[in-house]
């Protein structure tokens, strides 16, 4: 059968989700709490990247580096190509010219089965076969890891079921998938890519569909892994808020990663998108919010 390397990042071996931002540094000199270290896989490379879907370059000359564990926003209006670079990314599609690295490894190089345990996928309005059971497409995220039919382990089955529950759905497992509702869907999408375990998580547009709760549930779920999160947002306040740094896409090219303060500059964001952004500082926070208003509110 497959004659593939064995896989680099074995869920069995990996460490439990842990926080990455959150995990203050302890002040007590007798603590022997160990502190997590930086991830040490999953840096991507986008070298001279030229995205195409027919003959027309849909993005042009990408140039980028994304550092181990650290959650990247691609933003950009509609049709500015962030779900074909992230098809790139992902190595489901091929660039039209340069290369992505994975790890220092030319990503449409590595064979599928491998590729799969090192980066998923969580395309937009993906829609899984209606009769498949929720726990069976999210045990779908095991597959590289297994043998030739080696699905129904209990270890497997508890794999699942905490992968439901980090996504707010607690005994959804033996739900068919036909029953869901859109939002429901979209988190048992995201459950199979967390147990699927890889150092690189892409996520195309991965709050459409959810409410508010869910939304801030997500994004504060995958900002808080030990994992390179590369996602595609319209929601520009989101992305200010849980990105450490931010790519805009406008007329075919990518401007490099910038922290969200830059990424989103009020002169960016009235060229790329045409409407007002104001940061604003929350009443009760303290924290700074990103307001977004169109042009004429101002007149
Ligand atoms: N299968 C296809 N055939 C031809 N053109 C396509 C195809 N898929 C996408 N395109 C075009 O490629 C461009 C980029 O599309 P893409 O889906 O990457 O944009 P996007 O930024 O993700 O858009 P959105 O915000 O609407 O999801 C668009 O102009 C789109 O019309």
């Amino acid at each position: 059968m497959s004659t593939e390397p064995a896989v680099e990042h074995n869920p069995a071996e990996a460490t439990p989700p842990d926080t990455l931002h959150s995990t203050p540094p302890s002040d007590d000199p007798g603590a022997t709490a160990p502190q997590p270290t930086e991830p040490q896989l999953g840096a991507l490379r986008a070298q001279d990247l030229t995205c195409a879907i027919g003959r027309r370059d849909v993005v042009a000359g990408a140039d980028f580096s994304i550092r181990p564990g650290e959650t990247v926003g691609i933003v950009g209006p509609n049709g500015s190509g962030k779900t074909t670079l992230l098809r790139v990314l992902a190595g489901v599609r091929k660039p039209r010219t340069g290369r992505v690295l994975l790890d220092g490894q030319v990503l449409h190089e590595i064979g599928p089965r491998r590729r799969a345990a090192a980066v998923a996928l969580v395309a937009q309005d993906e829609v899984p076969p209606a009769d498949m059971l929720v726990g069976e497409v999210v045990a779908l995220g095991l597959t590289p890891y297994l043998p030739p039919w080696g699905l129904g382990a209990p270890r497997e089955q508890q794999q699942v079921a905490q992968a439901l529950t980090a996504v707010d759905l607690t005994g959804f497992a033996d739900r068919p998938v036909r029953q869901l509702s859109g939002g429901e869907r979209q988190r048992v999408l995201l459950a199979r890519a967390l147990v699927q375990d890889t150092p690189v998580l892409l996520l195309d547009e991965p709050t459409n569909h959810l409410d508010v709760t869910h939304q801030l549930e997500l994004l504060g779920l995958v900002r808080g892994l030990r994992r390179t999160v590369v996602a595609a947002l319209h929601d520009l306040s989101l992305a200010d808020r849980y990105c450490d740094r931010i790519i805009v896409l406008h007329n075919g090219r990518a401007r490099p990663p910038a922290p969200p303060a830059d990424a989103l500059d009020p002169t960016v964001v009235a060229e790329v998108f045409g409407v007002d952004a104001n940061r604003v500082v929350h009443p009760v926070t303290g924290e700074s919010h990103l307001l977004i208003t169109p042009r004429e509110a101002r007149r």
